[in-house]
């Protein structure tokens, strides 16, 4: 760790902006604007349940995860060809690079489109040459990871799978995500040794909205080597050794907890304690179309309320390089230009 000297308040928010750093939990039908949603809509011919935008925007009042899975469904019914999964990427790519995103694992949920009749070859194919071209075009690396919902069964996650590995080598692992409680993570645990054996990476939701036991089985069961969210695990002191221990990396989203009343108040998000306790914590969207923020506004909010410092924004950016899929030498390499924007900036 560089000597990370002290920044007045009132730089803060230019060093968060300024600091390169990696987004690992963005789902990219989440960064789906109402803008675009109604463009896509009028492309295809698709009707919605909403007259304008507007209305639309005024439908995003979540009192839970389910409440907000209604509606993230629902806007993703306007994907149908292999150019729009490449808009709604590419339009991430363009925000994530404005806010200094240098690398960006993203999420896909493929069932959400193939159970339209949508084939997976289009979806894939879309998301990947966006991540392709967001290298050379806007300095953004990126790799694609498999999500199964988890409140449909084992045996639908196997023959999703089996579906994408015509394309294996457009994805670096899987996820598992959507209605959590109810769900717990054993549920998978046939499909993800099936993807351990084939030597994809392994990530699940988990300690979101469900309890510290989640945790627990994706580490032991599902032998995942990142929890998404992962908020919970707060309240089981032996679970926060554990990920301390093993560094297994949280990929906190504090916009997302608080949109879905996770926590009452960003103030009193525990992204600070996690950090104290040694955890490797970082920063993500989530859904940032409907949850008011991408990366630099997660960071802008999330420090103002909660009064975490220069070292914590330096810790969090360093985390996720970190706990990125990337190879030694990549991490190296943006740890090193993170250290240098610490270095220089005054
Ligand atoms: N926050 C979240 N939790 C679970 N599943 C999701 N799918 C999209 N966003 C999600
Ligand atoms: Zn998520």
């Amino acid at each position: 760790m560089p000597t990370i000297r002290p920044v007045a308040a009132e730089r803060l928010p230019e060093l968060l902006r300024r600091m390169p750093k990696a987004e690992l939990h963005i789902h990219i039908e989440g960064s789906l604007e109402p803008e675009l949603i109604f463009a896509l809509a009028q492309r295809n011919g698709v009707a919605l349940p909403y007259a304008s935008v507007e209305d639309l925007r005024k439908a995003y009042a979540f009192t839970n995860l389910q409440s907000f899975l209604d509606i993230y469904y629902a806007g993703a019914s306007v994907l149908l060809k292999e150019q729009d999964f490449y808009d709604m990427a590419w339009a991430y790519f363009e925000r994530a690079a404005a806010d200094n995103v240098a690398h960006a694992e993203i999420f896909f949920d493929p069932q959400t489109h193939t159970a339209r009749g949508v084939a997976m070859e289009t979806v894939i194919n879309g998301l990947h040459r966006a991540c392709v071209e967001a290298g050379p075009k806007l300095g953004v690396s990126a790799a694609l990871i498999l999500c199964f919902l988890r409140h449909l069964s084992e045996e639908d996650a196997f023959a999703t799978l089996e579906q994408a590995l015509p394309f294996r080598d457009q994805f670096i692992g899987v996820g598992l995500d959507s209605s959590e409680l109810g769900h717990p993570p054993e549920k998978f645990a046939r499909v993800f040794a099936r993807c351990r054996e084939l030597g994809l990476h392994r990530v699940a939701h988990a300690g979101e909205e469900g309890p510290p036991a989640y945790v627990w089985s994706a580490l032991d069961v599902l032998k995942v080597e990142r929890i998404d969210h992962g908020v919970q695990s707060a309240k089981d002191p032996a679970l926060m050794q554990r990920l301390a221990q093993d560094r297994i990396p949280l990929t906190v989203c504090p916009l997302s907890n608080l949109k879905l009343c996770v926590v009452p108040s960003l103030a009193q998000h525990n992204l600070g304690a996690l950090l104290d306790a040694g955890l490797v914590a970082t920063v993500n969207s989530d859904d940032p179309a409907y949850f008011g923020g991408y990366m630099n506004e997660n960071f802008l909010q999330t420090f103002a309320a909660t009064g975490l410092a220069a070292r914590q924004a330096w810790q969090l950016a360093a985390n996720s390089f970190e706990a990125s899929f990337l190879d030694a030498a990549a991490k190296r390499a943006h740890q090193d230009r993170l250290n240098e924007v610490f270095e220089t900036f005054v």
